[in-house]
C-alpha cells in the first residue's frame, strides 16, 4: 500500500523500520511516539489505544496510533510483558536546525531481556538474558543482566547431540526473561527438548555466525579491552566464549550506547554449588509458594530481611546456589555470628543501609548514558552514607562485614565520597527527571551558566519593574504586563483607557474589553531573556552530561561497592532472621552426618494457627540410619518433617543459621525431591508420568553425597504397582553404588516397613498420634518404629466428609480388614538378588475375599472323575482355606 508515492516522512519511517523488522517502532514526532502500519495495528490492540489512520481520505489509508512520549515507559512495559520488542527512534537533531526532514535514529531496542529503565524492572529480581551455545564437545551458557552489569558463564560436557539436562536446568533456574539461541537450533530435531523447555520464555534466534567462538572471542576482548580472555579464566572454554560473545553482540546491537559497565565475565562450575533443580526449587517452595505462586509462604519470604534492592537480589542467589565449599559456608556463618554478637552495630547498619539506593542499577544506567538527574542525586545520597557505614564496620573481623575482601582500590570509599561531592556541587537538589527543561545545575558551578541565570532572573524582575514604571508614567490604572506564546510579553490596557496610551506603544491585538501593545524596548529585553533561557537550558544539559560522564568513568568502583553492600545486606538480613526466629548456627561437619536436634520447618512454624509447632530431631548417617521410612496417618506431619530437613540443610549451606536447637550438617552435593505437589496437567503430562520422571531423575543422578526426599511414590497408579515401585526405589537407593544415599521416605505403604529387617541402613519412624473415641489427636512428634494405621477415615471426617460416607467407608474397611490385602507370592517383596532387577507386578491385590463366582469357577474347573481321594481332600482343604481367609 505504501509502494505508491510516499511522503518524505513515510519514506524515512520505512527505511528505519527496515532495520528492526521484529520490533515495534516508536517513531518520535514532537511530543509523541507514533506507530504505523502493522506495528500500529498490533500495538493499538495490546495497549488498548485508538487506531486511526494517517491519510483518512486516501483509498488506502495508513493505520497509525500514537502516545505521549512522557508516558512511553508505561506502554513499553505493557508491550514487553506481552513478549514484544520495542525500537525507540528519536529525533537526533533540533527541528529548528533541521534542513528539511528532522534526522531520526533508533537509539535503543528494548526487549524482555534488555531493560534498563527502573520502572520496567522488578527491584528484587535480576533481569537475565541467557545465551546457549554448542561446540563440538561442550554446551555453554552465558547470563547477563544489563541493568546491573552482572555477566556469568558456565559450560557442560556433551555426550550426545542434545544440550545436557544439567545445562538446560541451569538455564531454567536463572528464570531468564529472554533466551538467545543460534539459528541452527530452530529446526534441529535434537533441540526440540530445549525449545519446548524454554517455550515460556521469549526465544530470540541469532545468526550462527554470532556464536562462532573466534568471532565471539574478538567481541569479548573488545568489550573488556583485553588481549585475551585468560584473565577471566575462559580462554580455553570455547562453549562459554561462544555463548558470552553472542550475548555481548546482542547487547551492543540493541543498546547502541556505552556498555563498559559490563567490564568482566565470571565463569562458574555447576559443581561449585549444591544442585537444586527447578522442580525441587518449586517443590521446596524456595522462592514462591506452590499454590499461590507468590513469595508469601516461601522460604525467601521468611529469610529476606534485606533493606536494599541489591541485597534483595543477592539473597535469591544465595538460596538458589547454596555452597559446597565448607570454608566459604563457614565464612558466611561467622559473619552472621559476629553481627548477632554486636546488636548495637547491627541496628545502626540496617538504618544506614536503608539509605543506599540500587547502586548496581544506578551505576549501570549512568554508565549507559541513560541516568537522569534524580538518578545522580540517588547515587550521591547513597555514596554519602559510605564513610559512616565503613566507620561502623571497621571493627569487624569477617571480610564480608569489614570490606577487606573487596577487590576495589584501597581508597575506594574516599574516591566514591569525592564523586558524591562532585554530584552534590553540580546537580540541584530539586532537579527534575527531564533533562531538556533546565533547572538541573546548581548556582556557582559554572560562571557561564551563572551569567545566563542572572539574565533570565533579572529579565523577569525587569518585567515586573517595567509594569510598575509604565503604570506610573502613563497613569493608566488598568495597565498590566502579560505573556502568551504568540506575542511573548505585551502590555494590556482596558478598552476604556486604551486611547490614552503613549505614541511609542505598538498596537498588537484588540479584544472585546482590552487592547494589547508592545514596545521596542520591551521586545529587546525579551529577546535577551529568551535567548538566555534557551542557551541556559542547553548549557545545563551539556554540563549535566559532562558530570554524568565523569561519574560513568567510576562505574567499576560503584559496581564493586554495590557487590559488597549487597553481601553485607544479605548477612545483616540473615542475622536479623536468625535472632527473630531463634535459629541456631549450624556446625559444618566432615563425618557425613546430618544431625538436627529439635528442628522446625521455617515456613510452617510461622503459618500454623491454633497449634504450637512441635520440633523434631533427626539423624542421618552413612552407617546406621541412612534411609528413614516415615509412616503415619494422613495430616500427621510427614511431608513437613521431610521438607524441614531439606530446608535446614539448604539453609546451612547457603550460610544461614537454621531453625533448630542445634544442627550439624555435612555438605550435600544435591537435594532431590519427589513430593507430588506439582500438578503438571497444564503441561500435558500425567501425574504418574511426572512422578516417574522425577523418580528416574533421582535414581539416575543421586550420589552418596546427595539428600533425597521422597514424599510418597507410586500414588498415581494401582496400589500394587505403586507399592512395588516404592519398595524397589527404596532398596535401590539403599544399595546405590554400594554406599547408599541419605533418604527420607514418607509412605502409606506399610508393607515397606519390612525393609528395616532386610536392609541394614533403613530405619522405620512414624509420626505419633493419639486415638480416643474413634477420634485422633496429632502429636506431631517423630518417633522410632513404623505404624500400619493410616486413620484416613478419621482424617476424612475431620475434613468434613458426610457421616453417611464415613459410616459406609468404615464398614468397607472392616470387611477389607477381615480379608486383608496380601500381595500374591509372585510379588511379595523379596531381598533383591544381584542382577534381578525385575519383579512380577502383574498381580493386583483384591480388596475382599473370594466371591461366589470365584468358588463356582474353581468347582467348574475340577474334573472329579480324574481326582484321587487325596486330590479331592486337598481340593476341599483349599476351598475351606479360601473361604476362611
Ligand atoms: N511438627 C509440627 N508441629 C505442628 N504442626 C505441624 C507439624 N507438622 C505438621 N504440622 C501441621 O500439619 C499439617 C499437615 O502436615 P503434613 O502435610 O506434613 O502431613 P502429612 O503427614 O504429610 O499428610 P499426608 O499424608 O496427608 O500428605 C501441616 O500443614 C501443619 O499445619
Amino acid at each position: 500500500m505504501v509502494e505508491k508515492k510516499q511522503t518524505p516522512m513515510m519514506a524515512q519511517y520505512l527505511a528505519i523500520k527496515e532495520t528492526c523488522q521484529d520490533a515495534i517502532l516508536f517513531y518520535r514526532m514532537g511530543d509523541f511516539y507514533e506507530m504505523f502500519l502493522e506495528d500500529a495495528v498490533k500495538a493499538a490492540s495490546i495497549l488498548e489505544i485508538a487506531l486511526t489512520s494517517r491519510n483518512k481520505n486516501d483509498p488506502d489509508p495508513i493505520p497509525m496510533c500514537g502516545l505521549p512520549y512522557k508516558a512511553a515507559d508505561l506502554y513499553i512495559a505493557k508491550l514487553i510483558e506481552k513478549g514484544c520488542k520495542v525500537a525507540v527512534c528519536e529525533q537526533v537533531e533540533a527541528p529548528s536546525q533541521a534542513k528539511g526532514l528532522v534526522k531520526r535514529e533508533i537509539v535503543r531496542v528494548i526487549t524482555p531481556g534488555m531493560i534498563l529503565n527502573d520502572s520496567l524492572l522488578d527491584r528484587g529480581t535480576n533481569n537475565f538474558l541467557v545465551a546457549i551455545s554448542k561446540t563440538s564437545d561442550y554446551s555453554g551458557l552465558a547470563c547477563i543482566d544489563i541493568s546491573t552489569g552482572s555477566f556469568t558463564t558456565c559450560q557442560v560436557k556433551r555426550t550426545s547431540g542434545v544440550i545436557p539436562y544439567t545445562l538446560l536446568d541451569e538455564a531454567l533456574k536463572l528464570s531468564p526473561k529472554e533466551v538467545l539461541l543460534p539459528d541452527s537450533f530452530k529446526s534441529d530435531p535434537a533441540m526440540a527438548t530445549i525449545r519446548k523447555a524454554l517455550s515460556h520464555v521469549g526465544i530470540t534466534y541469532l545468526d550462527n555466525y554470532t556464536f562462532r567462538p573466534d568471532n565471539a572471542r574478538q567481541l569479548l576482548t573488545e568489550q573488556f579491552a583485553t588481549r585475551s580472555l585468560e584473565g577471566f579464566g575462559i580462554e580455553r572454554m570455547p562453549a562459554c566464549i561462544s555463548a558470552a560473545g553472542a550475548a555481548i553482540s546482542y547487547v551492543r546491537d540493541t543498546q547502541l550506547s556505552d556498555t563498559s559497565h559490563i567490564y568482566k565475565i565470571t565463569p562458574y562450575n555447576l559443581n561449585d554449588f549444591m544442585v537444586i533443580d527447578d522442580r525441587s526449587c518449586k517443590n521446596l517452595e524456595l522462592l514462591t509458594n506452590i499454590q499461590t505462586q507468590s513469595p508469601k509462604g516461601s522460604l525467601i519470604h521468611i529469610l529476606d530481611k534485606t533493606v536494599t534492592a541489591m541485597g534483595g537480589r543477592l539473597i535469591k542467589q544465595w538460596i538458589r546456589y547454596p555452597l559446597v565449599d565448607k570454608d566459604l559456608i563457614r565464612q558466611r556463618l561467622h559473619a552472621i555470628e559476629e553481627l548477632i554478637g554486636a546488636p548495637g552495630i547491627h541496628q545502626t547498619l540496617g538504618d544506614l543501609l536503608k539509605s543506599v539506593y540500587d547502586l548496581e542499577r544506578l551505576g549501570s544506567r549512568i554508565s549507559m548514558g541513560q541516568g537522569n538527574a534524580r538518578d545522580m542525586l540517588s547515587l550521591k545520597n547513597s555514596l554519602s552514607v559510605l564513610p559512616d557505614l565503613f566507620r561502623q564496620i571497621k571493627t569487624f573481623k569477617s571480610p564480608i562485614l569489614n570490606g577487606t575482601g573487596m577487590d576495589g582500590t584501597p581508597d575506594l570509599v574516599r574516591d566514591l565520597e569525592k564523586l558524591a561531592q562532585l554530584i552534590g556541587k553540580a546537580i540541584r537538589e530539586d532537579a527534575v527527571h527531564v533533562l531538556n527543561e533546565g533547572n538541573l545545575i546548581n548556582d556557582g558551578y559554572s560562571p557561564e551558566l551563572d551569567e545566563l541565570l542572572s539574565i533570565t532572573r533579572d529579565g523577569k524582575s525587569w518585567i515586573a519593574k517595567t509594569e510598575k514604571k509604565e503604570k506610573e508614567n502613563t497613569g493608566l490604572s488598568s495597565l498590566k504586563i502579560k505573556y502568551n506564546k504568540v506575542f511573548g510579553y505585551f502590555i494590556e490596557v482596558s478598552k476604556a483607557q486604551s486611547a490614552q496610551v503613549p505614541d511609542h506603544y505598538i498596537r498588537k491585538q484588540t479584544l472585546v474589553n482590552a487592547e494589547r501593545f508592545i514596545t521596542q524596548d520591551m521586545k529587546a529585553v525579551e529577546d535577551t531573556i529568551f535567548n538566555a533561557q534557551e542557551r541556559r537550558t542547553a548549557l545545563e544539559y551539556e554540563i549535566f552530561c559532562t558530570v554524568r560522564e565523569k561519574v560513568a568513568k567510576r562505574t567499576k568502583d560503584i559496581l564493586i561497592m554495590a557487590q559488597f553492600i549487597a553481601a553485607l545486606d544479605v548477612v545483616q538480613g540473615l542475622a536479623k532472621a536468625a535472632v527473630e526466629n531463634a535459629y541456631a548456627k549450624p556446625d559444618i561437619n566432615d563425618d557425613r552426618r546430618i544431625d538436627i536436634q529439635d528442628g522446625r520447618h521455617p515456613v510452617v512454624e510461622k503459618l500454623i494457627q491454633g497449634e504450637r509447632y512441635v520440633p523434631n530431631s533427626i539423624v542421618l548417617d552413612d552407617t546406621q540410619c541412612q534411609q528413614i521410612l516415615i509412616t503415619g496417618p494422613n495430616m500427621a506431619g510427614k511431608s513437613t518433617v521431610l521438607r524441614q530437613v531439606a530446608l535446614t540443610v539448604l539453609m546451612a549451606q547457603m550460610g544461614s543459621f537454621v531453625p533448630a536447637v542445634s544442627a550439624s550438617i555435612c555438605v550435600t552435593d544435591r537435594i532431590f525431591t519427589r513430593v507430588g505437589a506439582l500438578d503438571n496437567l497444564s503441561s500435558g503430562q500425567s501425574t504418574f508420568m511426572v512422578e516417574m520422571e522425577e523418580t528416574a531423575n533421582i535414581v539416575n543422578n543421586a550420589t552418596e553425597k546427595s539428600l533425597v526426599i521422597l514424599d510418597e511414590i507410586g500414588r498415581g497408579t494401582s496400589t500394587y504397582d505403586g507399592m512395588s515401585i516404592a519398595w524397589a526405589v527404596a532398596e535401590y537407593l539403599h544399595d546405590l553404588n554400594g554406599k547408599g544415599v541419605k533418604t527420607l521416605f514418607a509412605t502409606h505403604y506399610h508393607e515397606l516397613l519390612q525393609l528395616e529387617e532386610i536392609k541394614p541402613r533403613i530405619k522405620n519412624y512414624n509420626i505419633e498420634v493419639k486415638e480416643f473415641n474413634d477420634n485422633i489427636v496429632f502429636l506431631r512428634s517423630l518417633v522410632k518404629g513404623g505404624t500400619n494405621r493410616s486413620y484416613g477415615i478419621q482424617v476424612a471426617r475431620l475434613a468434613g466428609v458426610p457421616d453417611d460416607i464415613i459410616d459406609l467407608a468404615k464398614s468397607v474397611l472392616a470387611s477389607a480388614e477381615h480379608h486383608p490385602m496380601t500381595p500374591a507370592p509372585s510379588v511379595q517383596p523379596a531381598k533383591k538378588k544381584k542382577g534381578s532387577k525385575k519383579r512380577n507386578t502383574s498381580g493386583q491385590m483384591s480388596l475382599f475375599g473370594p466371591s461366589d463366582d470365584d468358588l463356582r469357577q474353581m468347582l467348574q474347573k475340577v474334573d472329579i472323575a480324574q481326582m484321587t481321594p487325596l486330590d479331592a481332600l486337598n481340593f476341599l482343604n483349599e476351598l475351606k482355606r479360601k473361604v476362611e481367609v
